[in-house]
């Protein structure tokens, strides 16, 4: 059974501030609708209204033409309304079948007919799900579709998909896009927020551009160019500036022999040095140990065997030591490096509670925490520019914002960055790369670890490729060369013979696709 649903006249207010003003949108059976705009533009808040979350403060929905209203996500959840969040929602402790559970436990009391339920969901759609494990041990790409199968499992016939793609590498999105596809042909609407262009053509029918909590833009996807959905997007804005050539320093961030076990991965025998203000880029398909690389290499794990030491100190298992060394972390997942419930203040000053500017004899001083937050915000852009509001109450992309600029402000020894820009618009994506690069030519060493091609290509001055938890390949940025990339991250051997290359050309040329509209992206980005 197909459903529609519209949105008409829609606005949303968060106080006196509008977040959505007067919009029109409707997803209709079988068509893929992408929703693109500026961080901030809105496109969360509609998704949550669609989903029960929230509720509009004027206007209404309608579900197949009668007017409705969504009181809860359970009365959403009644009637078909699947949701897979930007940020996603799933009990880490928990195996994907009781995370299915705890959503519906009336109907779903009997943990077999709950298992059933969901395996046949995920195989209708084809998904390739582990239900035996907690969540936490499953990778990014592995706990989407996860969310996926259980918004099926839940009987959803129309489904919002909040950013799926934001932490994904070119083959775990192509996959993903393969799964939604094969979903809409056989009747679910879609709506797919994205920042990326070359995804909107991919895969969506239609879209809608937001600007502000309006709509700037609707139009089926082939009837529209790239050039006028970058400018309803962003406008027009000044080119970035290039990245100055590498000049060689010593040593600063050294990982020797690292061996070590993580979330669901495993690296294996590791050594990576990074020297000053060179930005070494790390690239690999999603699960292949890139995080736990990242996670010892901000000495958040204790490896099995070797080391990792920031300018001469040793790190490994030690946060505390890495950060008074001078080490700023992202992580892949920003939720965990932020306070959600707490203003803004909180999270800007985390790492820097006993900085005497900010404490002194274990009592805060406030006065100066606001101060420095609120211009942490300004010069990072981070809207809107209050310290009082809670961090989880900004959009996804100005929390990024929030976090990669609290990070590098001061001068890091040694950055460890994973996925800096994910969720991020062209905009402010290419803001944080003037960042990453003025911080390598301010003498930090940046181990840039990222599911973009594009962006590694564009910022890193060596690329090593991940595969199976060891270093696979390593070049110079002037050796890049995207069929090499691709064939290291498929797991092929470097200099494989002929036939062996040939088997890996069908995820070369998707990645050579997705890289060249992926490029497109970019360059708007930075020429727009
Ligand atoms: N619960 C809330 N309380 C107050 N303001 C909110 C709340 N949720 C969203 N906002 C504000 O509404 C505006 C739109 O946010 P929304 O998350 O919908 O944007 P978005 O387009 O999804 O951005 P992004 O691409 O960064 O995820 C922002 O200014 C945000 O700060």
């Amino acid at each position: 059974m197909t459903t529609s649903l519209s949105l008409r006249g829609v606005s949303k207010f968060f106080g006196d501030l509008p977040a959505l003003s007067a919009v029109d949108l409707s997803i209709r059976p079988g068509r893929v609708h992408a929703l693109v705009g500026e961080n901030g533009a809105g496109k969360s808040t509609l998704v949550k209204i669609l989903a029960g979350l929230e509720q509009p403060s004027l206007g209404e929905l309608q579900q197949d033409g009668v007017r409705v209203s969504f009181a809860t996500r359970a009365a959403a959840i009644a009637q078909g309304i699947g949701l897979v969040p930007q940020q996603l929602s799933l009990i880490g402790e928990m195996t994907l079948v009781e995370n299915l559970i705890v959503t519906q436990p009336f109907q779903l009391a009997r943990r077999r007919h709950a298992e059933a339920l969901l395996r046949r969901s995920a195989e209708s759609a084809g998904l390739a799900i582990t239900t035996d494990v907690p969540v936490h041990e499953l990778g990014l790409a592995e706990r989407q579709l996860g969310e996926l199968a259980i918004a099926l499992a839940q009987g959803a016939r129309i489904l919002l998909l909040d950013e799926p793609t934001s932490a994904l590498g070119p083959f775990e999105s192509a996959g993903l896009f393969e799964h939604v596809r094969a979903l809409a042909d056989s009747g679910v609407g879609v709506v797919l927020i994205t920042h990326r262009i070359d995804e909107v053509r991919q895969i969506a029918d239609d879209v809608t551009v937001l600007s502000h909590g309006a709509v700037a833009l609707a139009q089926p996807v082939a009837e529209v160019t790239d050039d006028e959905l970058v400018f309803a997007m962003v406008g027009s804005r000044e080119p970035t500036a290039p990245r100055t050539s590498f000049q060689s320093g010593r040593d600063r961030l050294v990982i020797s022999g690292l061996t070590a076990n993580g979330a669901g991965a495993q690296v294996r025998n590791l050594n990576v040095s990074v020297r000053a203000g060179e930005i070494v880029g790390v690239l690999g398909v999603a699960g292949n140990g890139q995080n736990v690389l990242a996670d010892a290499a901000a000495g958040l794990l204790r490896p099995h065997s070797g080391s990792v030491t920031v300018d001469g100190v040793t790190v490994s298992g030690r946060p505390d030591a890495a950060a008074n060394a001078g080490l700023a972390y992202v992580p892949e997942v920003r939720a965990s490096w932020l306070l959600p419930d707490s203003e803004v203040t909180s999270s800007a000053i985390l790492r820097r509670l006993r900085d005497s500017r900010f404490s002194s004899a274990g009592v805060l001083r406030w006065p100066a925490i606001t101060e420095f937050t609120r211009a942490v915000m300004a010069r990072h852009d981070v809207r809107p520019l209050n310290p009082r509001v809670t961090a989880g109450s900004l959009s996804g992309g100005n929390q990024q914002k929030l976090l990669v600029g609290r990070e590098l402000d001061g001068g890091a020894a040694v950055a460890v960055l994973h996925g800096p820009t994910q969720g991020l618009d062209l905009g402010a994506a290419a803001a944080i790369r003037d960042e990453i690069r003025g911080a390598a030519q301010a003498g930090t060493a940046v181990l840039l670890v990222s599911a973009d091609i594009d962006e590694v290509h564009e910022l890193a001055d060596r690329i090593l490729v991940m595969n199976h938890g060891e270093i696979v390949d390593e070049l110079l940025a002037s050796e890049f060369d995207l069929q090499r990339i691709g064939r290291a991250m498929a797991g092929v051997s470097v200099s494989a013979p002929s036939s062996a290359a040939s088997s890996a050309s069908a995820s070369a040329s998707s990645l050579s696709s997705a890289s060249v509209s992926a490029s497109t992206t970019s360059e708007t980005g930075s020429a727009a």
